[in-house]
């Protein structure tokens, strides 16, 4: 896999001009004004949906958007994805997107302006408490299903590690891993953490608990696919090369059962 490069400086930088509190958990209040939906989207093919299997025409296709913050992303992925549905077909209705985020204001704002009340669902959710796993299954046990097709994960990781520490953030991935069958994730690079820590401090506030005592350090891309890849069952699948953020998107798929065989 491609190591992330270190071509531009870390996106913290621009959060720190917009960013007027200290957001902590990366729940910044106008994070789409300079990270627009654009610059991920971009990336993704309308036909992800069914270049991983999945068709909405034969059955209902769940998405998971984890850390939603103000929903803009979620609904853009959400429209991204209908492009690819004939125009007013049953299909189009057949997909379903749940986003959280642990802020319950950025949810406020992403119920209040969701275009799609029908398909798409927002609730504040912290994925690192216990009761993210009986929300998640109840959601899930509306439809029949035990796991969501596609789980995407845009720029979380860094704020779970940060805030929770090396541990956390192995079991977020874990966790993540556990309930889909695709994840669709972007890793902060190392660099991100540092600027994160550089604005706590700029701000007088103490340094994020974990920061320093960190041990899974330098290519997080790298590290998480090594997870995934060994502890979770899935298998990286697809590279969408680098935001103009300099981070990488991997798409990961969980490993059938016969590919487990296989490898073993
Ligand atoms: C930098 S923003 C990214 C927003 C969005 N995923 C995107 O990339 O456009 C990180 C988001 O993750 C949320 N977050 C951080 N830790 C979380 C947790 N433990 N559970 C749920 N959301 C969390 C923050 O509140 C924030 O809205």
């Amino acid at each position: 896999m491609e190591a992330l490069s270190s071509k531009h400086t870390c996106s913290e930088t621009a959060e720190e001009k917009e960013d007027p509190g200290a957001a902590p958990y990366g729940n910044f209040i106008n994070y789409y004004t300079f990270n627009p939906p654009e610059n991920r989207l971009s990336l993704i093919p309308i036909t992800l949906l069914e270049d991983v299997g999945h068709q909405p025409d034969t059955e209902a296709v769940l998405l998971l958007d984890v850390g939603c913050n103000s929903g803009d992303l979620s609904i853009a992925l959400y429209k991204h994805f209908l492009q690819d549905q004939p125009p007013g077909s049953d299909s189009s209705k057949r997909i379903h997107l749940l986003g959280f985020d642990l802020d319950q204001d950025l949810i406020v704002r992403a119920q209040n302006s969701n275009p799609f009340p029908q398909n798409v669902q927002f609730i504040p959710l912290d994925i690192t408490g216990e009761e993210s796993r009986t929300e998640l299954a109840s959601y899930l046990e509306k439809f029949g299903r035990s796991r969501f097709h596609l789980c995407s994960c845009f720029a979380v990781t860094m704020w779970v590690h940060l805030n929770h520490g090396d541990a956390a953030l192995l079991a977020f991935l874990s966790r993540l891993a556990s309930v889909c069958e695709c994840l669709l994730l972007e890793a902060q690079p190392w660099k991100c953490y540092r600027s994160a820590a550089r604005r706590l401090r700029k701000l007088g506030r103490s340094d994020f608990e974990h920061f320093k005592t960190l041990e899974i350090r330098g290519d997080m891309a790298a590290h998480a696919k090594e997870h995934l890849e060994k502890q979770c069952g899935m298998e990286l699948v697809r590279s969408f090369g680098s935001t103009s953020w300099d981070r990488s998107l991997l798409l990961f798929k969980r490993r059938s059962c016969s590919d487990q065989e296989r490898k073993q």
